[in-house]
């Protein structure tokens, strides 16, 4: 069988425009894994409220970091896609969850070239309902629907896998290497609690009560929380960072429901009124620079810290389509294709 890859990422909307990014937040946030109540309030709340007023702020914080070339996570994503097919001899294709640059045509792009084995790579780190499974549950309804004779075997959530921690870890260590900070702040995407309880396995490990993500439980393979908190513990101890130095937090919340916590809007504003002069802050839930990363953490996050007294405010760049990660990614693939097992 000829093999291939799917690499997927988020999306983003086509244009910074209200429209297009209306359009994408529609499909994004009408997905049951991202709003996950019934489908009439999932409508009353994006359709009836969210979708009214945020587009166009989204589109003016999207237009605060749009490329020449486009959003940079698609732009990001095109580079690591094409520096990737550069190291290996199987085709690498491109999707997105949301947007136009679906996960069907990228299996259709992969099927017109004879593909009929697939690796499918969410890139995300951590698992999510929100990120991986959704692209997961997406793929195997495309595939039934539309290339019913494909095989896809997925590249699990990847959080604690030793060279991509080493990997993280340097490139943190190099980004810090000439910006002397005091604090390095760990900033995840969050979820709201109820994703962590409906990803439980067991469906009674996780408390969110800050002792169930260290305690060793089956539910961890699934708990996004858990894998957060894994690769800050990982990274810490790889660069010998001393406690007190460093901590955990989650950003971007939506609605009224309760996130993960702490938010990092308000851990950032706590060490500058705790007297941090410098901090950096590095976020591994995402491989690619985007709107969470460049806007709302290297803007606003900037914002606040010197709001409340802070001096120098430092963000380390992601993973993006350095050679390092090209070359794990590209490893993973040769060992996939080498031993037909998931490679991580
Ligand atoms: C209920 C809402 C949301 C959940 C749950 C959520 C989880 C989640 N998201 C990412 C990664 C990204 N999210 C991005 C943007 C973004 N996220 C939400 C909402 C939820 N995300 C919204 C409404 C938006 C759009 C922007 C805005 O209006 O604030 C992005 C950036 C995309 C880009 O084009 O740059 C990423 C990446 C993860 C990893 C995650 C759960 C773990
Ligand atoms: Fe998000
Ligand atoms: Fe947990």
């Amino acid at each position: 069988m000829k093999k291939g890859i799917l690499l997927v990422n988020l999306g983003s909307p086509d244009s910074p425009d209200p429209k297009d990014v209306k359009t994408y937040l529609d499909e994004f946030l009408m997905d049951p894994r991202v709003i996950d109540v019934p489908f009439w309030l999932r409508s009353f709340i994006v359709r009836g409220i969210i979708l009214n007023t945020r587009p166009k702020a989204s589109a003016a914080a999207y237009k605060k970091i749009w490329w020449e070339e486009g959003s940079p996570l698609i732009v990001i994503s095109e580079s690591l896609q094409r520096k990737i097919q550069e190291q290996v001899e199987v085709p690498v294709g491109l999707a997105m969850r949301y947007g136009s640059m679906t996960i069907k045509k990228g299996l259709q792009e992969l099927v017109d070239k004879g593909v009929e084995d697939v690796l499918l790579i969410p890139l995300y780190p951590q698992f999510a309902m929100a990120t991986t499974e959704t692209i997961l549950v997406l793929a195997e309804e495309i595939r039934q629907a539309h290339f019913p004779n494909i095989k896809i075997t997925d590249l699990p959530a990847f959080y604690n896998n030793t060279d991509y921690i080493k990997l993280l870890s340097n490139s943190i260590a190099k980004h810090l290497k000439d910006k002397p900070y005091e604090h390095l702040l760990f900033s995840y995407h969050g979820v709201p609690e109820r994703h962590i309880r409906k990803s439980d396995i067991t469906k009674s490990h996780c408390k969110i009560d800050g002792s169930c993500c260290a305690t060793a439980s089956k539910a961890h393979q699934f708990c996004y929380r858990h894998q957060c908190f894994e690769v800050t513990r990982l990274v810490v101890e790889n660069l010998g960072l001393k406690e007190g130095t460093y901590s955990t937090s989650f950003q971007s919340r939506l609605g009224f429901d309760p996130w993960l916590q702490p938010y990092t809007d308000r851990t950032i504003e706590r060490l500058g009124n705790q007297g941090v002069k410098n901090m950096a802050v590095v976020t591994p839930a995402f491989v690619s620079d985007c709107l969470e990363t460049l806007e709302e953490i290297a803007m606003e996050g900037e914002e606040i810290f010197h709001e409340v007294g802070g001096d120098n405010f430092t963000t380390v760049p992601c993973l993006n389509d350095d050679q390092e990660w090209v070359d794990l990614l590209a490893k993973w693939i040769n060992t996939w294709q080498t031993t037909e097992k998931r490679p991580v």
